[in-house]
């Protein structure tokens, strides 16, 4: 028996286009070809269940071995096999997936799907790395012949009597010049452990030393050996594959660790299982955060029937939850997945809002049943659920009953728990309820202070992603108001309507005004005298909310540049009815007049932190002169 003939495709030869378009990452013909021996071994004790295939098993393996000085790879399995015919059908028409016929053959078989590649040209990615191919292998069907198929990577092949004696089919690479780098020990053990760690067949690359005890030496102290071991690469167990309720706390904190070695435990885990309308199943674990935000994206990782695919899972998870770990395994995405995949496809859109869902599910379920544990948790999660309800609208309407506000007394509220507490005193003369924060409660004290003095509540805004979620919450919540407590001198955040008379007459107003113009001298700052209560700070400095957010999200990149080359402007408000601007008033030359006023203007700078270098130190000597 010995043929040649023509691989039948359309193009006159399809190696380069293999080469250049499909595949990005020329490893990954190792991913191809192990995951083809992979299947042919779990093929075969499938045909073995169903009573098709009644000779010897054997245990099921795939081996890869390298020479290095025949340059050469080869990936051996006892799986099925391949009589000439099928090499001819499955190998050489190209465009015809072995898949396919399987699937016929078994589609009564009820996870036939699960044991199947997919329609595909994985084989050939082996002529990225090689400038020969040769496949020997032996069918499992009664009387079948060894069979040999060699091709140089043109459309040329040959099919020969082959050499093979026990059932199964050996793949050997005959490496291209360019591609020598593979022949190592270390590249390859690097790239099966990246793909094979969770394979379902045994995988092994040649032998390991290890150390056994040996028994005592004469003086009684444990000897060691040295021993042999196959070296086995996926030694770890996929826990995903596992039904939940066979698995402890423990077993997904243990495979956490075999994941992200040096990572803390995660807060929780959510173990995802669905079969219809596609299929997926995986485990989601949510981090303890760090500040290095960045370091810890790309973590999850994406599987296709226990083969490694990729670390890039945008598009199947959604982008507020890219900072999650774990793993996720679909059959229904193929291996040499890309990008413009990943997009078009509509399961991967399907992945994705069922992760959406999952992830509300699971935070409405410990917020529901544990409420403590939850806000011990919300430092962490916070952020997801927070960024989750600007960025998807489907997660807002389940996320506005678990999502949470939390104030400066570190007390914690629903959206609706908190309306109700602060709407008997924060509500404005039009009805509006007015949401007092902060973002820095050191720096804003005082103005904290001062609301608190009125009844007012103060929430803590606190996170970079708190100001979108500020300007969110405004939109979505109906008579609602948000206000920084320094927006505006305590009394006037929220207008009551009520207009407290100031002690000051016209002229005196007049004076003030000029003296504090004087004494401040920056145009950037707006002096304004206004009828306070006594007990309220002699001059407060604030910056108008709207402004003021606009140049915050300039300064994230928000688009607001117009805002954001806008000079600072500040609101000097003097209180017209504490005793220091009668004091002022009284006082009997200018220069006192002027000391006293740039004094009470810096204490305002002063406890906001806005007074800085020169300034600070002027401020100093002054207050030294002045005690
Ligand atoms: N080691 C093997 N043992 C038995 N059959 C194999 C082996 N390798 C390949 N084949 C057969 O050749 C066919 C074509 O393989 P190829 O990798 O090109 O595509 P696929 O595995 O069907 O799809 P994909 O790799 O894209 O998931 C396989 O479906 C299978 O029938």
């Amino acid at each position: 028996m010995q043929e040649k003939g023509t691989i039948s495709i359309h193009t006159e030869n399809i190696f380069p286009i293999i080469k250049k378009f499909l595949y990005s990452d020329n490893e990954i013909f190792l991913r191809e070809l192990v995951s083809n021996a992979s299947d042919a071994t779990q093929k075969i004790k499938r045909l073995a269940s169903l009573g098709q295939y009644n000779g010897e098993l054997g245990e099921l393996q795939v081996e890869v071995a390298f020479d290095e000085k025949k340059k050469t790879i080869t990936i051996s399995d006892n799986g099925l096999g391949m009589t000439a015919e099928e090499i001819k059908k499955y190998i050489n028409q190209i465009a015809f997936s072995g898949a396919t016929e399987f699937v016929e053959k078994f589609k009564d078989a009820k996870d036939a799907n699960e044991i199947i590649g997919k329609f595909g040209l994985g084989f050939y990615s082996a002529f990225m790395v090689s400038e020969k191919v040769e496949i020997q292998t032996l069918s499992y069907q009664d009387g079948a012949e060894p069979a040999s198929w060699i091709c140089d990577g043109s459309t040329e092949f040959e099919i020969a009597k082959g050499t093979r004696t026990s059932r199964g089919t050996d793949v050997i690479l005959y490496i291209n010049a360019d591609s020598e780098e593979f022949l190592s020990q270390y590249k390859l053990q690097e790239i099966l452990d990246k793909y094979f760690k969770f394979l379902p067949t045994k995988l092994v690359f040649g032998t390991k030393t290890e150390s056994e005890p040996d028994g005592e030496d004469k003086d009684g102290k444990p000897q060691y050996k040295s021993v042999e071991k196959e070296n086995i690469i996926n030694g770890a167990k996929p826990i995903w594959t596992l039904a939940p309720a066979d698995l402890k706390d423990e077993d997904y904190l243990q495979f956490y660790k075999e994941l992200y070695p040096f990572s803390e435990d995660p807060l929780f885990w959510i173990h995802l299982n669905v079969d219809y309308p596609f299929n997926l199943t995986g485990v989601l674990y949510f981090p303890k955060l760090k500040n290095d935000v960045e370091f810890q994206r790309n973590k999850i990782k994406l599987f296709s029937r226990q083969v490694f695919i990729t670390d890039e899972v945008k598009d199947i998870v959604p982008e507020f939850l890219m900072l999650l770990h774990g793993v996720i395994d679909s059959p229904d995405i193929p291996l040499n997945v890309s990008r413009s995949f990943l997009q078009a496809d509509g399961n991967v859109k399907k992945i994705n809002s069922y992760i959406t869902k999952k992830v509300a599910e699971k935070l409405a379920e410990l917020f529901k049943k544990d409420r403590p544990a939850y806000e011990q948790k919300w430092n962490d999660i916070g952020i997801f659920v927070k960024y989750g309800m600007i960025s998807e609208e489907k997660f807002y309407e389940k996320a506005k009953d678990f999502g949470l506000f939390k104030n400066t007394d570190n007390q914690y509220f629903t959206l609706e728990e908190y309306k109700e507490k602060v709407k008997a005193a924060q509500t404005d003369k039009d009805g509006n309820v007015v949401y007092l924060y902060t973002i820095d409660p050191a720096k804003q004290d005082a103005f904290i202070q001062s609301a608190k003095k009125k009844n007012y509540d103060v929430l803590l805004m606190d996170t970079p992603i708190d100001n979108h979620f500020v300007s969110h919450i405004e939109n979505k919540l109906e008579k609602v108001q948000l206000k920084r407590v320094d927006a505006d001198v305590t009394d006037k955040l929220i207008d009551k309507g009520e207009k407290l008379e100031h002690a000051l007459s016209e002229d005196q107003t007049k004076k003030v005004k000029e003296i504090f113009e004087k004494a401040i001298n920056k145009p950037a700052y707006q002096v304004n005298i206004e009828a306070m209560n006594p007990e309220e700070l002699p001059v407060t400095v604030t910056m108008d909310e709207f402004m003021r957010r606009m140049k915050d999200m300039a300064a994230m990149g928000g688009g607001m540049s117009f805002y954001g080359n806008m000079p600072d402007s500040y609101k000097v408000a003097i209180n017209g009815n504490h005793k220091l601007v009668s004091k002022i008033l009284q006082a009997e030359d200018e220069s006192t007049q002027a000391a006293l006023a740039k004094q009470a203007f810096d204490l305002a700078l002063l406890s906001q932190g806005l007074l800085t270098g020169a300034d600070l130190t002027a401020f100093v000597n002054r207050s030294v002169s002045l005690i």
